[in-house]
């Protein structure tokens, strides 16, 4: 927990808060998002090994593909309570008995607006059919949550009668829903206090106005103790709160376990990869700069103390710190970094290499680890061969299998190889790992293309980070053809990784 912010907010949020996440229901929901059965079943075991207490499948009523799915994620096994969403509607209920499911959260209208211009019924109307199909649920062995949708623009003391109806008829619990992200959090906390003297209140919360978040904390600390999540907070629209910032929000803050921590990178980032709904990198917890430092003072800070410019560590997340370079270097971080590369430096030779890293920095590029190697042999004055070189690279593809040939040198040696692969960027990677053999037993961490212009003459920059052993570097290539940028990407990092590591610090000259 933070001992170093001191004491813990005395805010009523309850000691055990569970989650019920969404991702496969309302985080499916996110428009041009589609899940495949083998990616709810995968995505669906992921929240079940980070220990997520509900995992909301989908909604049986969509049709029979999701309800395969969803009985594809029930038949798993998982230990989490498996849902299904459910309108108003007993149709609805059956077809997620039909699938399995262990519960479902039944959405009824709250808000006058969904009570009759949407649904076209009455307030007493909606107390009846929910009434009736939470007594249904129950009778099928359901655990049964009552959604009030719209709930945050209902009349509270409706939303009241529907949650004290859905207790009376048996309902596990009744959720507060701002469907449409409006509300603030002292309305949540109105409203979700009068709801949680009635019974077990959980919180749905949408991000509509960059508020879903202070809104979930609104509700735990009015008496609410599940929230609805979905990984990265992908949902409706602007989506939902997310799953990773309420569980580290609840640990960091009030001490509140909910899910398991470690397992919330990969969580995400099988998430984003299915969903096609990339990181922002300056996303909370699990962007790709949440842990990454470039500034010069900070980089120094880190440096000297792991917790200066960090929350929490973040291997508590399951990641990693980075620090990088750029134009806000300074010599600390210079100094580290070449020394992770095996370079030592005088304090001169840090100082002239922390020159050129601004300077390209202040171009708008990023400092790769390569730069900073070249920078740093220029200012020793050391000359390097290459250990590989790419000399003559061909693709084809489009009709037939994509194929690619390439020459290298290697060591001196000219080498020749060719493959096919699913495009013609990894027909070329596997092309250039046949020629190398057994020498490019190298690690591909992370490959990132960026278009810098415009249109489809752009130029292209590929940018990988490759490891071997306990060596790991980033290097950037840019072409405007992407087969061609991405090889001499690989091949510049293979070229890196297999020099010899260690350089001595030039030999002081007479003038110093
Ligand atoms: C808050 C939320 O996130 S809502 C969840 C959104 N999820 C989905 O929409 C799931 C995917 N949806 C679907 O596949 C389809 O919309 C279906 C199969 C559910 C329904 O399809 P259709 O019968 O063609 O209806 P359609 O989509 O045009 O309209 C929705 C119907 O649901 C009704 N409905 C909406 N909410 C509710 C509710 N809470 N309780 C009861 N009925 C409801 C509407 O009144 C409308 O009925 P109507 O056709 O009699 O006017």
């Amino acid at each position: 927990m933070n001992e170093r912010f001191g004491k813990t907010p005395e805010l009523r949020t309850s000691d055990s808060v569970q989650l019920l996440d969404t991702t496969l229901r309302d985080g499916e929901q996110a428009p041009g998002v589609s899940l495949t059965p083998a990616q709810k079943a995968d995505i669906a075991r992921a929240l079940d090994r980070a220990e997520v207490d509900y995992i909301e499948a989908g909604s049986a009523c969509t049709g029979p593909g999701e309800r395969e799915t969803i009985k594809r994620v029930t038949s798993l096994g998982l230990d989490a309570t498996v849902t299904s969403f459910a309108r108003g509607v007993k149709n609805d209920v059956d077809l997620a008995l039909d699938c399995d499911v262990d519960g479902i959260t039944l959405v009824v209208p709250a808000s006058d607006r969904h009570v009759e211009s949407k649904v076209g019924t009455t307030r007493e109307g909606v107390v009846e059919t929910t009434d009736e199909l939470v007594a249904y649920a129950k009778d099928h062995g359901l655990w049964v949550e009552v959604i009030g949708e719209d709930g945050s623009r209902a009349a509270p003391e409706f939303l009241e009668s529907l949650a004290r109806a859905s207790h009376d008829a048996g309902a596990d619990r009744f959720c507060f829903a701002d469907t449409v992200g409006h509300t603030s959090p002292e309305h949540t906390y109105e409203v979700v206090s009068r709801l949680a003297e009635l019974g077990p209140t959980s919180t749905h919360t949408h991000d509509d106005l960059g508020l879903a978040m202070a809104n979930v904390h609104a509700s735990l600390a009015a008496g609410a103790d599940l929230v609805h999540t979905t990984v990265n907070g992908i949902g409706e629209r602007a989506g939902n709160v997310a799953l990773e910032e309420v569980a580290i929000a609840l640990d960091h803050c009030y001490d509140v376990e909910s899910v398991k921590l470690d397992e919330l990178y990969a969580l995400a980032q099988k998430v984003a990869q299915a969903t096609g709904v990339s990181l922002p990198p300056n996303k909370a917890v699990v962007g790709q700069n949440a842990f990454t430092h470039e500034s010069g003072i900070h980089t120094d800070g880190t440096l000297k103390d792991d917790a200066m410019y960090e929350p929490y560590p973040p291997e508590t997340v399951g990641r990693e710190r980075r620090l990088v370079l750029g134009k806000h270097a300074g010599r600390a971080g210079v100094k580290a970094a070449l020394e992770e590369h095996g370079v030592d430096a005088t304090d001169e030779e840090v100082a002239a290499v922390v020159e050129r890293v601004k300077e390209l920095g202040d171009r708008g590029k990023r400092v790769t680890d390569a730069d900073l190697l070249a920078f740093a042999e220029d200012v020793q004055g050391r000359e390097r061969a290459r250990q590989v070189e790419l000399l003559d690279l061909t693709a084809a593809s489009g009709g037939g299998t994509p194929t690619a040939s390439v020459r290298l040198r290697v060591e001196g040696e000219e080498r020749v190889a060719s493959d096919t692969g699913s495009g013609p960027v990894d027909a070329a990677v596997k092309a250039v790992r046949e020629a190398l053999g057994p020498d490019a037993d190298a690690q591909l961490d992370e490959y990132h293309v960026d278009a810098i212009t415009g249109g489809t003459d752009a130029v292209v920059t590929v940018e990988v980070t490759m490891s071997l052993g306990d060596r790991s570097v980033t290097v950037a290539a840019s072409h405007a053809d992407i087969t061609r940028a991405s090889v001499q990407a690989m091949v510049d990092a293979l070229d890196r990784l297999l020099a010899p590591n260690h350089t001595s610090p030039t030999p002081a000259s007479a003038d110093d």
